[in-house]
């Protein structure tokens, strides 16, 4: 089945939080959805939940709007993190997955596999506010997959956790995709949303300002990132049109034009200054392209 977005938007009286999104995720795809704070991440899932209406256009899941009915093919992962704190894990899930429609046995079967795997078996029969904030949600994201979702929305799932929790996750949402899951995710950390998605788009006040493939977007962006390293003193070259940025490193800088020609022309001034111990240039990371596309609200 397909994920299809048609031209949606979405106005809360006056203000137009979500304006001209168009996507189309097919089985097994995951897909990123890029913006700072206040682009439109979160009302784009709930429209894509049907959580909400959308003002204008269209949301469908195999040819058919998301509603009640069919929630238990999609699993979705909430920004504001809701489970009860004065229930154990087991009795949260019991709840939450028997909503799914699934039956005691398999809920415990699946639990007992997920809390393996997340490596934390001793927390079945703990309350869920004696568990840290991460491992809360590891819980809650067990909460979205346990009855094997065919769709899977993950708002700022990384958020919150440490890199060796962060990384078990980001195995368990690749494992999920490899295993057919359609996962369309939401996150302020570039570097997972290199390490994850193949087709993206990025918001800015609920318009999208870039759209595609990871690779292609890279690819095709002007701007290039230069790391070069000189026994010299390279804030000279901030003067050269075209130079955007200039981040003086230990034994260098990085710098960043608007285009190869500029990375040319800078090569030519430090060359003629003296001996060059390395002058590579690369595609610009998501990083670079967020700050330069969405200005600087990026969380890292
Ligand atoms: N129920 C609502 N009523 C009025 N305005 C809303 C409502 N929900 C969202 N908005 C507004 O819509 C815009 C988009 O909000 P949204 O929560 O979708 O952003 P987001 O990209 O998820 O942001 P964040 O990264 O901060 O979670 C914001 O300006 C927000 O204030």
């Amino acid at each position: 089945m397909t994920l299809e977005i048609n031209s949606i938007k979405k106005k809360f009286d006056e203000h137009v939080a979500v304006d001209g999104i168009s996507l189309k995720v097919g089985k097994g795809e995951m897909f990123g959805l890029l913006g700072a704070n206040g682009a439109g991440k979160t009302t784009t899932f709930r429209m894509i939940l049907g959580l909400l209406d959308p003002t204008e256009g269209s949301v469908t899941w195999g040819g058919e709007r998301i509603t009640y009915k069919r929630t238990h093919l999609v699993g979705y992962l909430p920004e504001e993190r809701g489970l009860f704190p004065k229930l154990t894990v087991k009795e949260q899930l019991l709840y939450l997955m028997r909503l799914k429609g699934m039956k005691k046995p398999e809920i415990i079967k699946e639990m007992r596999t997920w809390l393996e795997r997340f490596q934390v078996p001793e927390y079945e029969n703990k309350k869920v506010e004696e568990l840290s904030k991460g491992n809360q949600q590891k819980i809650q994201f067990m909460a979205a997959v346990l009855h094997k979702p065919e769709l899977l929305i993950l708002d700022e799932p990384f958020s919150g956790l440490d890199p060796v929790n962060s990384d078990m996750l980001k195995k368990a949402v690749l494992d999920l995709q490899q295993s057919g899951t359609t996962i369309v995710f939401s996150s302020h950390q570039m570097s997972n949303v290199e390490a994850l998605c193949e087709d993206l788009i990025m918001l800015k006040r609920g318009r999208p300002v870039l759209q595609g493939s990871l690779k292609e977007i890279k690819r095709s962006y002007g701007m290039k990132s230069i790391s070069i390293r000189a026994d010299y003193k390279l804030d000279f070259l901030q003067s050269i049109p075209g130079v955007l940025s200039l981040e003086e490193t230990k034994d260098g800088a990085i710098v960043k034009v608007e285009n190869e020609k500029v990375g040319e022309e800078v090569f030519r001034m430090i060359s003629e200054k003296g001996f060059v111990r390395k002058f590579e240039i690369e595609e610009p990371s998501l990083h670079d392209i967020f700050i330069d596309k969405v200005g600087g609200d990026a969380d890292e």
